[in-house]
């Protein structure tokens, strides 16, 4: 064999074996992928239903799972938002699921379920709502979450009639901490890292144990290693967006820490961001808030609910919120200091 032919050989060979350990590395992919989540293909609908393993899963018979999704009707409704509608779904007496409707037919609507997906297939941590499944059918998707049993923060706060409870200082600032925990867990602790862009009280969820799980990561953006924003269309809820994501796009993780805070405030002054009374005057709950923040009158926005709690930590809490809604993204903390500034404030180690 001449030179050349060595060389083509050696070529041959090596392509070979690359594509044969791209395929074996594929197989095991497939295999690991198969053995965490169940599949169940729906001839009747043309749909597919792929349910991530889970102790909640195992006991659970694919097909009565799956007739009873496909039987959700309006009586099972337990919310809705701008991108689709929640229901409660009964398997039986002990369990129960949150199935939440997007219907497709938009990009933007198959990028939210998508994204949901991305974000949240892996996630388990105590404050972010579990995503057991989900299920993709030719005109809609369903995504099916862990029930939340007490429901939304927003709908504790500023529910109407029977749906608005009294939330004392204590299971306020427990969630405010759950629900920081969360987004930290999001900005630092997850590979790639992510950014929520719609914290908002509606978004922050309650277990059975009054603890905040973060949800709805329709408009999740993953972070690449090296970047510290990502460009994006100005989505979100309109009075708890950052000023710089509203004026450039640009959706950073500073932009969380500005929503966080504008929850923190609902949670201490009882008031909704959006309400119809600031929308009026032009204002925001931000601005209002720290006007009197500035002329240390606290009291005067403090929830009236909360008269009676510590004033020291109230205070401290406001602090932090303001904190948060720095104009300037770099002067506000991040969501990990975030977490150790509430922590302290309860240890009464910081004075703010
Ligand atoms: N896992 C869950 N358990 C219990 N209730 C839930 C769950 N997920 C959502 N909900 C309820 O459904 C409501 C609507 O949720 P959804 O995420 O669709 O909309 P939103 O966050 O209120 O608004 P938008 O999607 O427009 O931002 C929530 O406010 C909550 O009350």
């Amino acid at each position: 064999m001449g030179n050349h032919q060595v060389v083509a050989f050696y070529i041959a060979i090596s392509c070979i074996a690359f594509v044969i350990s791209k395929i074996i590395i594929s197989v095991l992919l497939y295999k690991r992928w198969k053995r965490k989540h169940l599949v169940y293909e729906d001839g009747f609908s043309g749909g597919k239903m792929v349910m991530f393993k889970s102790t909640a899963m195992q006991s659970l018979k694919s097909n009565v799972f799956l007739k009873k999704t496909l039987k959700l009707s309006n009586k099972d409704i337990i919310g809705s938002g701008g991108y689709g509608t929640v229901y409660k779904l009964m398997i039986d007496e002990s369990t129960a699921f949150a199935v939440k409707r997007l219907n497709r037919g938009t990009a933007e609507r198959d990028r939210g379920f998508e994204r949901e997906l991305e974000a949240m297939g892996d996630i388990k941590h105590r404050n972010i709502v579990t995503l057991h499944g989900y299920y993709t059918a030719p005109h809609y998707n369903l995504l099916i979450y862990e029930l939340m049993p007490n429901g939304s923060l927003d709908a504790f706060l500023h529910g109407k009639g029977m749906n608005k409870k009294l939330l004392d200082w204590p299971s306020r600032y427990k969630i405010a901490l759950g629900a920081a925990r969360g987004i930290s867990y999001l900005h630092h602790d997850c590979i790639p890292h992510i950014i929520h862009r719609d914290i908002k009280s509606s978004n922050i969820l309650l277990d059975q144990n009054m603890e905040a799980r973060v949800s709805d990561f329709g408009l999740a953006t993953l972070m690449e290693p090296d970047k510290t924003h990502v460009s994006t269309f100005v989505a979100g809820t309109f009075g708890y967006l950052a000023p710089e994501y509203f004026d450039t796009g640009r959706a950073t993780a500073k932009g969380d820490v500005y929503s966080f805070g504008v929850v923190l405030l609902e949670l201490l002054t009882g008031k909704k961001p959006t309400d119809e009374e600031f929308i009026e005057e032009g204002t925001k709950l931000v601005t209002w808030v720290k006007t009197v923040v500035e002329h240390e009158r606290e009291e005067h926005v403090v929830d009236r609910n909360l008269e009676d709690c510590p004033l020291e930590e109230i205070n401290s809490a406001f602090n932090i919120a303001t904190m948060c809604l720095e104009s300037e993204p770099s002067k506000r903390p991040s969501m990990a200091e975030v977490v150790k500034l509430l922590e302290q404030l309860k240890t009464k180690k910081v004075v703010l």
